[in-house]
């Protein structure tokens, strides 16, 4: 039987449930990569819903499955070991409290930054056992993932007739580029807390990705979901083997609106542990984010003015999961 402690018991209390969702949802877009027509497919696809799976995507299935493997073994370990591994300074591990604003979820997460080396980074004392396993499977995963986002922004570039075909992917390749890695564990709720009210707990309350992309593969476990257009939430069916995307504000933003940011969020498994693992595709500090010109219509002002990414990072870390942190940079509403 699962005991918390005293503290993880308050923080428990926290964590709101939600509304069971009917079923898994069956009207996901499902994009293979190679298709002639794919780069059409994943504009209609980040239009309507924001998000959509992709197959045939090329990163070797046992890059995946071998980093969720390890991933696995870590957060299965006692509990004091872990900890060696906290605080957030902001990578390293994180247990239920997400960002710096009092939000909570039945979570537990390793926070990367995925564009310096993994040795240099402070999470690694949790694979102290086996560092260099660990190092070579997340760079070898970052590797693909990261190729394989840049194929993605390409088509999407092509798709919506920008030019040129690099200006979205430049801003990932940018070695300043400012992107992390999140290895994420929902542990399953075990009996005596759902009676507790745990049932559809939520592990990761909703919110926008603040990034360009977020590339995102699981275990076979259920628990994301996303909000349709007309704010229906419905659970994303798992697959191993495939990746999912989601458009991030900035796509939002770049696209003037045209790309919808996805609101999504994780509910709790009362069975089963889910594992995610997630690329986030930022751009670096200094780079200048707005509507990219030949998106805006003639003689229209664009949705959002310009700022910096250091500038919305800066309010993002200022705000609650849950917030729209896009409204003051808004040209009708912003300040
Ligand atoms: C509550 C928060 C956690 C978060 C930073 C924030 O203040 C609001 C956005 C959150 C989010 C969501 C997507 C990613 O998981 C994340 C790393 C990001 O860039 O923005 C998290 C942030 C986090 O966990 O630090
Ligand atoms: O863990 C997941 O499946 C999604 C988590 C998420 O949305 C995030 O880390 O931003
Ligand atoms: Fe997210």
């Amino acid at each position: 039987m699962v005991v918390l402690s005293q503290s993880a018991f308050e923080q428990f209390c926290l964590i709101k449930s939600c509304k069971p969702t009917s079923g898994l949802f069956s009207g996901i877009p499902v994009i293979d990569l190679r298709d002639p027509e794919a780069k059409t497919l994943i504009v209609k696809a980040c239009e309507e819903f924001g998000f959509f799976k992709l197959v045939n995507h090329g990163v070797p299935l046992e890059f995946m499955l071998e980093l969720e493997s390890l991933a696995a073994n870590f957060f299965e370990l006692p509990q004091s070991e872990k900890d060696k591994a906290g605080p957030l300074d902001p990578y390293g591990y994180g247990n239920k409290r997400i960002g710096p604003n009092g939000d909570v979820g039945w979570i537990e997460y390793i926070l990367l930054n995925a564009n310096t080396k993994v040795t240099s980074q402070k999470s690694l004392s949790i694979f102290r056992e086996n560092p260099e396993i660990f190092r070579s499977a997340v760079e070898n995963y970052l590797l693909e993932a990261k190729r394989m986002s840049f194929e993605v922004l390409e088509l999407m570039a092509d798709g919506l007739g920008i030019a040129p075909m690099n200006v979205l992917s430049r801003m990932l390749k940018d070695e300043k580029s400012d992107s992390c890695f999140r290895l994420n564990y929902y542990p399953s709720c075990p009996d005596h807390l759902q009676a507790l009210g745990g049932r559809n707990l939520i592990g990761f309350g909703e919110h926008t990705d603040p990034q360009i992309i977020s590339v995102l593969t699981s275990n076979n476990t259920t628990g994301l979901q996303i909000c349709l257009r007309d704010g229906t939430w419905v659970a994303v069916p798992p697959d191993q083997t495939a990746f999912y995307i989601n458009v991030g504000d900035t796509l939002q933003v770049m696209t003037n609106g045209r790309f919808r940011s996805v609101k999504h969020r994780v509910v709790t498994d009362e069975k089963e542990s889910r594992l995610s693992m997630i690329y986030f595709g930022g751009p670096s500090l200094d780079a200048k984010i707005a509507p990219i010109p030949s998106l805006v219509p003639e003689g229209e002002e664009s949705l959002y003015r310009e700022y910096t990414w250091v500038e919305y990072k800066q309010s993002v870390y200022k705000s609650r999961l849950g917030d729209n942190r896009l409204t003051q940079f808004e040209r009708t509403t912003g300040h």
